[in-house]
């Protein structure tokens, strides 16, 4: 008797631990939509505007959202706070990028910065890049900025409705000169045009069947004809990127005070122990990664523009206080242009030229919020679902630069640092931060000031005079997204602008 209730007192309390333990650790299933036995959600995630698809989804399933792609976990955040959770303060962890076996492994031979795993390589091409895009340096871009600026205006003085081609060219022109110290050609940009728009098809999630189902890779060549296409890619890729570089080093040999970002490169080439490969990739990532973003970032701009007349009339009327029509906006006054700087903010949040950011990808399992994570998670930010959540941006759909017109608690003044990823999420989060959004935004913010001061950008008219209509949906599929062609009229605010134009 005494020994069965000694037994009892001591089985019972190791039993109730037992459940106890076993109910805590039973973790919550993560919300999403019903997956196919076999194949998960492979056949429902659509390759085109995923973006508007997951918006759908948060709404039924919240900001915290799990699919599976071909066997591998998908986590979708539509908060910020998560993102600043997870992507930011659990860096360490979900800093990764998933291996992408066409674009990863035979477009990139394991080299390129923006798909490499979080590790050593990385830290030493990051390391790079900041020589080229921190704030300090990017101060001294200032020159450049201004000189391709007034180009820009000068294009669209000539030709005014040529605009869909001038201002891509903008931030193509100044990212190349920045990184090669020289002009950006015709042919060089068809070819960067070209090499860019496959690139940002190729490393879109779902795009090439082998990174869904990745023993496709297994095939030998004969029945793997993308594997091919890809090399065929790398080799184009080398041959523009690496002949500028070289062509660069040369120019080093008989001018040694050479300064351009892939100079500096060279130089450092020992220290940093870089094959010449890494060099021409670091290059070529920062000149893909700078301008398709910031010339979708300017196009969004015309196209709001043209949509919201009164937006582009205050603007207008803030510039009119600081410079007339014989003086050229610079950087000089901008800290009294608020409102064009929030105008900017706006463009970002109203349309993210990432949507869904670049997924990150979860390098060992995780527990947030009662959910286990499991490692190999990718984890894609939807910027677009963050820039559109009605609590935090009422009538998220309409352009309103004045929702950054008043500063939130804790926030700073100016066009700082700080300041510029503030209140909007378009640069992503964490580690893998966009480090050109200095530049970005600095670039982008002197074009559009400088536009808005030469030009009145109106609504193009049918015969019976109305509006012809724009469709804020059309646009350019993979991870960044820019509109697809859209009429705008670019009208010369007075002769006395084109003149000050002409003649800077
Ligand atoms: C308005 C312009 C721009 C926008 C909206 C933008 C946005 C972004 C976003 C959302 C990301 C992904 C961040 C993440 O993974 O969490 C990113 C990454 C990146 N951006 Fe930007 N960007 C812009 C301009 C630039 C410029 C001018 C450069 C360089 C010249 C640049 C270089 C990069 C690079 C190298 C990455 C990859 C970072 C990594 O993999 O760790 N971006 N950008």
């Amino acid at each position: 008797m005494d020994f069965t209730l000694a037994l009892a007192g001591f089985a019972v309390p190791v039993l109730l631990v037992y459940w106890l333990n076993k109910r805590s650790s039973k973790s919550l299933e993560i919300p999403g939509p019903p997956a196919h036995p076999f194949v998960g959600h492979t056949f429902k995630v659509p390759t085109t505007k995923t973006w508007k698809y997951y918006e759908n989804l948060a709404h039924e399933y919240g900001p915290i959202m799990k699919l599976t792609l071909a066997g591998d976990d998908i986590l979708v955040l539509s908060d910020p706070a998560d993102a600043q959770e997870l992507l930011g303060r659990r860096s360490r962890i979900y800093s990764s990028r998933r291996p992408l076996i066409y674009a990863g492994k035979y477009q990139s031979n394991h080299m390129r910065f923006t798909l490499l795993p979080y590790g050593e390589s990385f830290r030493r091409q990051l390391g790079a890049f900041h020589q080229m895009l921190e704030p300090r340096a990017v101060g001294g871009y200032q020159t450049l900025q201004l000189t391709m600026s007034l180009r820009l205006l000068k294009d669209m003085a000539k030709a005014p409705t040529e605009f869909f081609k001038h201002i891509p060219r903008f931030p193509a022109s100044l990212v190349f000169a920045l990184s090669f110290g020289r002009e950006l050609k015709e042919h060089d940009l068809a070819e960067v045009q070209k090499i860019l728009a496959d690139f940002v098809f190729d490393i879109n999630p779902g795009a090439h069947l082998v990174d869904t189902f990745p023993m496709l890779d297994l095939l030998p060549d004969f029945l793997s004809p993308w594997r091919a296409e890809a090399r065929r890619k790398r080799v184009r890729e080398l041959a523009l990127y690496g002949g500028l570089c070289v062509d660069v080093k040369k120019r080093m040999e008989k001018d040694p005070e050479l300064e351009c970002f892939t100079a500096r490169l060279w130089d450092q080439q020992e220290k940093f122990k870089m094959p010449d490969e890494e060099i021409f990739y670091i290059v070529g990532t920062g000149f893909a990664s700078g301008t398709g973003t910031s010339a979708a970032t300017m196009l969004w701009f015309v196209m709001a523009m043209v949509l919201n007349p009164e937006a582009a009339k205050k603007a207008q009327a803030e510039i009119d206080t600081v410079f007339n029509a014989d003086t050229l906006p610079d950087f000089s006054r901008m800290k009294d242009l608020p409102y064009c700087f929030a105008l900017l903010k706006e463009v970002i949040r109203w349309s993210p030229v990432v949507p869904l950011s670049f997924p990150h990808y979860l390098d060992a399992e995780d527990e947030y919020k009662g959910y286990k994570i499991k490692k190999g998670t990718t984890v894609i930010s939807s910027l677009w679902n963050m820039h559109h959540n009605e609590k935090e941006f009422p009538n998220s759909y309409k352009f309103e630069p004045e929702r950054f017109m008043t500063k939130k608690p804790g926030q700073t003044d100016g066009m700082d640092n700080i300041a510029l990823g503030e209140g909007m999420y378009g640069f992503g989060f964490g580690r893998r931060e966009c480090p050109g959004q200095q530049m970005g935004t600095k670039s982008a913010w002197i074009a559009i000031v400088r536009l808005l001061w030469a030009f009145n950008i109106e609504a193009v008219l049918d015969s019976s005079g109305n509006s012809i209509p724009i469709d804020t949906e059309s646009c350019t599929e993979g991870l960044t997204c820019r509109p697809h062609a859209f009429p705008a009229n670019f009208v010369a605010r007075s002769a006395a602008h084109i003149e000050t134009i002409m003649s800077s």
